[in-house]
């Protein structure tokens, strides 16, 4: 998927396209096929996390503000996403993001075995009608993907508010083996967890329930 540039609701404003024009070299992980080097990319920092579809970027510029011992990927292909990221960077003063423009799954292919210590997977795009369920991210390839990049212990997290979306990903995930739902008791699922900031997507309520939120531990 050759996905960097996709556009799509407002036009960037000025300030946005400045920010494209300016900074996004500064904080984008170059393209190529060679593995990345997580120690370089985030000099003094142990943890690294990874954000994949951060939307308009709320979440991760939270998150990167309040661990400033963690380096932090961000994957989002859409050019809003993009601007709202490197101006949460500038605002914030940020040193521990990086930005990819573009599917995240080539570049979880270039990260070293075990080097993620979390991963956040929020309200994916629904694809709501039976017939587009294939599309959705989370799918037993997806987890193939993803699972040997993840230290063992380290937390994933998915939510939606999309109840077939929710009964599909716990299944895969649960069915895969080697992530291990922390559900703490039988409704902890309902609710926000306490580290959790509120997305965009998540505000707008579009879904079909309420938002689910699944932690998983990795096996
Ligand atoms: C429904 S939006 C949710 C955005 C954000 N997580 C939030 O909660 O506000 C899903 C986002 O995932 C992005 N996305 C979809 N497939 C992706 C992929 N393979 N790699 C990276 N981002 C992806 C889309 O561009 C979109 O911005």
């Amino acid at each position: 998927m050759r996905s960097f540039g996709r556009t799509g609701g407002r036009p960037l404003s000025p300030r946005q396209k400045t920010l494209m024009a300016e900074k996004l070299d500064t904080y984008r992980i170059a393209e190529g096929d060679g593995p990345l080097d997580l120690c370089a990319m985030f000099p003094g920092k142990e943890a690294f996390w990874l954000e994949i579809g951060f939307g308009g970027a709320e979440h991760m510029i939270a998150q990167a503000a309040q661990n400033p011992d963690v380096g932090i990927i961000g994957c989002e292909p859409f050019l809003e996403g993009i601007a709202k990221a490197l101006g949460g960077i500038e605002e914030t003063d940020l040193n521990n993001v990086r930005v990819w423009p573009d599917d995240a799954r080539p570049l979880i292919a270039r990260m070293p075995d075990q080097c993620l210590d979390r991963a956040f997977v929020l309200f994916p795009d629904p694809w709501p009608k039976r017939r587009q369920h294939k599309r959705r991210l989370v799918q037993a390839d997806f987890l193939s993907i993803l699972h040997p990049k993840m230290k063992p212990g380290a937390r994933l997290r998915f939510a939606t508010d999309v109840k077939s979306y929710a009964d599909e990903a716990l299944l895969t995930f649960v069915s895969d083996g080697r992530f291990e739902w922390l559900a703490a008791s039988p409704d902890d699922w309902r609710c926000p967890p306490q580290d959790h900031v509120t997305t965009r997507y998540e505000s707008k309520r579009l879904g079909d329930c309420k938002p689910v939120w699944f932690d998983f531990r990795i096996r």
